[in-house]
């Protein structure tokens, strides 16, 4: 917690700080969101209703799809935001795959989208599906740590949506 709160302190303060967790416990979560000073939290595990309503913070909660009945399960969660990202059965996220966009059928302000973004298909995403947000992790990472270049690429491909 030690490292995440020092990386926090990094951050321009217009920067959300989101917490990502996997089935933590909310004692947990609530307690590296006070110290760490985050703003969301993002839930990627099996947690419902019951779970999130015991977080102090604003909840984003992800939903894996692999099939277009998953985007229904959204009307099932009282939560600031609905993350959808890829399912798999190995990883709940950071899986590099993305899901078929398709299912999204048309324009998704209310959404964050997540899984398998990269700089080759985000200007794809945001001009068709024109998501709240777009969440990005192993293809802007090297050896598994997040890499400037790459993240600034993205950024990039990002802007260019917007000119
Ligand atoms: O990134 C991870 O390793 C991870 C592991 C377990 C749960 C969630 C995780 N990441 C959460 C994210 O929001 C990722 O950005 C999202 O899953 C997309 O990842 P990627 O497909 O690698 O861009």
């Amino acid at each position: 917690m030690n490292k995440a709160y020092s990386l926090v302190k990094l951050l321009d303060k217009n920067i959300k700080r989101v917490g990502v967790f996997v089935n933590s416990s909310a004692d947990e979560i609530n307690k590296i969101s006070k110290t760490c000073e985050l703003d969301i939290v993002q839930l990627h595990g099996d947690e419902d209703n019951e779970f999130i309503e015991k977080i102090n913070l604003p909840v984003w909660k992800a939903i894996r799809v692999s099939s277009k009945e998953d985007l229904v399960k959204a009307n099932d969660y009282n939560c600031e935001r609905i993350l959808f990202d890829s399912f798999s059965l190995e990883e709940y996220g950071g899986t590099g795959e993305s899901f078929d966009w398709s299912y999204l059928r048309g324009k998704s302000s209310d959404y964050i989208i997540a899984g398998g973004i990269n700089e080759d298909n985000v200007g794809l995403l945001i001009t068709k599906y024109s998501p709240y947000l777009v969440d990005v992790s192993s293809s802007i990472e090297t050896d598994g740590y997040k890499d400037e270049n790459k993240i600034r690429k993205l950024i990039e491909k990002v802007r260019e949506c917007n000119e």
